[in-house]
Formats: C-alpha cells, sequence, structure tokens
C-alpha cells in the first residue's frame, strides 16, 4: 500500500493537514493520545467490534437490573475483556496481514486471518457460556415466580 492511497477496506486516506510521524514517541501524552487513536480505529473499522459494544452494553444493564453480586461482576468483566482483547488481535493481525500482502491471495495470509477470527469467535463463546452461568441463578427464581402467577 503506498501512503495516502486507500487501504483493502478504502479507510486509510491520509487526512488534510495530518503529520506523518514514524519517530519515537516524546513523551507519556503523546503516546497515550496514539493509543486511544488506536481504539478508535478499532471502533471505526470494525463492524463487528461495535456490536460487542452493544452486547456490553447490554449485559451490563441487565446486570444492574438483576442486582448481580461483587463476584459475579468480575466474572462478566473478565468475559468481556477477553472478547475485547480478541478484537483487538484479530484486528492487528488483519491489518499487519494487509500491509504485507496487499491484494495478493496467500495461503499463509487466509491462516493468519483465520485463526484470528478464531481467537474472537473462542472469547466470545467464553463470554456467552460466563453469562449463562452468572445470570441463571438469577433469573431461575424470576422465571418460576412468573410462571407461578401465570397458572
Ligand atoms: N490476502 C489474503 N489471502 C488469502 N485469504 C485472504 C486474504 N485476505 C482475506 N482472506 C480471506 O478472506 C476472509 C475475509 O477477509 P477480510 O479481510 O474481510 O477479513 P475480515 O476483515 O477478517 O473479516 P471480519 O471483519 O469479519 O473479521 C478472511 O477470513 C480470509 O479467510
Amino acid at each position: 500500500m503506498t501512503l495516502g492511497s486507500p487501504d483493502k477496506q478504502g479507510k486509510l486516506e491520509q487526512q488534510p493537514g495530518e503529520k506523518l510521524q514514524i519517530e519515537k514517541n516524546t513523551g507519556f501524552l503523546q503516546s497515550f493520545g496514539h493509543a486511544v487513536e488506536g481504539i478508535g480505529q478499532l471502533l471505526k473499522r470494525e463492524r463487528n467490534m461495535r456490536f460487542h459494544f452493544f452486547a456490553s452494553s447490554v449485559v451490563i444493564y441487565i446486570g444492574f437490573m438483576l442486582k448481580i453480586n461483587r463476584q459475579d461482576w468480575l466474572w462478566i468483566a473478565m468475559a468481556i475483556f477477553a472478547v475485547v482483547m480478541a478484537e483487538f488481535v484479530n484486528t492487528m493481525i488483519e491489518t499487519m496481514v494487509d500491509l504485507v500482502v496487499g491484494q495478493m491471495y496467500h495461503p499463509l495470509a487466509k491462516v493468519a486471518k483465520d485463526v484470528a477470527a478464531g481467537a474472537v469467535v473462542f472469547a466470545a463463546v467464553y463470554a456467552i457460556a460466563v453469562g449463562t452461568i452468572v445470570f441463571w441463578p438469577y433469573l431461575i427464581p424470576r422465571i418460576s415466580q412468573m410462571l407461578q402467577y401465570q397458572f
């Protein structure tokens, strides 16, 4: 990919007035600023990440509704963290593969991208399992209460 040309997804155009830096960051604030930019890129480029963000918000809302305890919050936080981390790794791998092979097909590029995507699926399955184990005991009394009320 040449400088300023769009990437595979057509989203890497150089912005007017944007400073092109390849030197080391000079201080904490500059490093932090670039890290925040990285998080922004993840949200902008990854449709799945926006879905994870929405799903996490729903799970947190349900957690508050069901008044889950401290320990259960830790499990939920860990599940959300695992999915988000897997998505970070997936995006890093995808970007590096696109940088190296560009528009060419390469079987190893396929392996790298598919394994990275597999990591996200793996983390998502873990998160669903944690959510089920955590929320189930809070839901059982409510469900049986609803059933008693109906019959
Ligand atoms: N350069 C390449 N060589 C070989 N296979 C590729 C290459 N680029 C992509 N693929 C294959 O095409 C699939 C889709 O590629 P794409 O770059 O859209 O991945 P994606 O962005 O990982 O998808 P998602 O955003 O859903 O994670 C990959 O999972 C991989 O199997």
